[in-house]
């Protein structure tokens, strides 16, 4: 089990994104001037850090079983493949996704674990897994889980009150009974020598559910900031999760929460010769929820959305797992006829921040 620990530093002579630090803590506890730094970094940059979030050990674990799962024979591994339909749950091999309209080969290796088949262990949900994820369900899998879903769920009512929706709306979204898209995953990529520092190992993307929990190991992600016309690392700070808000939280807010565009590139400088490790709790909404802007419930969304340049953004017509499907099944490689492909898998993506970046164009309504 190589490289989980031990890296050289982040350099310091890289380009880099200051993300605000928000400490858990304080959230929950109702400060309201952290609360409102929360809601700036939510709705300006949509990442953040998150410190004093309480599952540093949960997190450990977790690498713990990503690297147990991924020194399995790539033919077991490959016993549990996610498939072509959309269904992300299970191993995702390296190159099984593309990474860009060209259809360029992803080099991240993943294990995605539902919450539901987390929280109702040893009753199986959605699929089964490998023995590593089997043999870690109860006592490591589950309680990363819980931590991430409470989290998740105390940012969730964060911003529910600061968009006026009423109380619970955003929480009634993400049931904890629904069925849906949550996941954990933990990702592998191996040095990559071959690629230049600006070419993605994993493409750029939004995320496609609510609100994302990462770790990670070394440096490598990279986020385009609105107006910055180009990609900044996020460096990775010892005990702080790197969060931030995705298509779903977008769309119920009429744009008002940023989903903004990431993606992974090898680690910069010396890093890049180490195997790169990361983990994300994915919140999603339960499966047969409508994305669409939460004009009823909330003035503040209407009114974004009445001034948007484009109303029909926020409503896709689809529902989360539908949206959710749509976008995995499109970067399976298996799956493309050509860059329409890549094209029908985009989210919320903002064209006007993202000029020079042939993969990023706005969504088609459905595919
Ligand atoms: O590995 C990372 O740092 C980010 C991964 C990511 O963006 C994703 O899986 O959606
Ligand atoms: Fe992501």
């Amino acid at each position: 089990m190589s490289g989980l620990t031990d890296y050289p530093p982040f350099p310091d002579d890289v380009p880099t994104v200051p993300l605000l630090v928000i400490d858990y803590q304080l959230i929950k506890s109702g400060d309201q001037a952290e609360i409102d730094k929360l809601w700036e970094a939510a709705t300006k940059l949509g990442f953040w850090y998150l410190k004093n979030h309480g599952a540093e050990e949960d997190t450990e674990q977790m690498f713990r079983m990503g690297a147990e799962t991924m020194d399995l024979p790539l033919e077991e591994k490959l016993k549990f493949e996610q498939g072509d339909t959309g269904f992300s749950f299970g191993y995702k091999a390296a190159g099984a996704n593309a990474v860009d309209e060209t259809g360029r080969k992803d080099s991240v290796e993943f294990i995605n674990v539902a919450k539901d088949d987390a929280l109702a262990h040893p009753t199986v949900v959605h699929r089964t897994y490998p023995s590593t994820v089997v043999a870690r369900m109860e006592n490591t899998i589950k309680p990363f889980t819980l931590k991430a879903v409470e989290i998740n769920e105390t940012v969730l009512d964060v911003f529910n009150d600061k968009l006026e929706l009423p109380k619970g709306t955003l929480k009634a979204k993400h049931s904890f009974e629904g069925h849906s898209c949550s996941e954990s995953r933990c990702i592998k990529k191996l040095p990559t020598p071959e690629m230049t520092p600006e070419q993605a190992a994993l493409g750029a993307h939004t995320d496609f559910g609510s609100l994302s929990f990462l770790t990670n190991k070394c440096g490598g992600l990279q986020v385009y900031p609105p107006g910055w016309n180009g990609w900044y690392y996020v460096k990775p700070l010892p005990g702080h999760a790197i969060c931030n808000v995705g298509d779903a939280l977008a769309v119920f807010s009429g744009g008002i929460l940023r989903s903004n565009m990431h993606r992974v590139v090898s680690p910069p400088k010396e890093q890049a010769a180490f195997t790169r490790w990361s983990l994300v709790f994915f919140t999603r909404p339960a499966n047969d929820i409508e994305l669409r802007a939460l004009t009823d419930e909330s003035p503040a969304i209407a009114a974004a959305v009445a001034a948007a340049p484009d109303p029909a953004k926020w409503h896709p017509g689809q529902t989360a797992q539908e949206w959710y499907f749509r976008r995995t099944r499109n970067q399976r490689v298996n799956n493309r006829t050509g860059p329409e492909t890549w094209l029908a898998s985009r989210g919320t993506e903002h064209v006007d921040d993202t000029v020079g970046l042939e993969s990023a164009k706005p969504v088609a309504a459905a595919a």
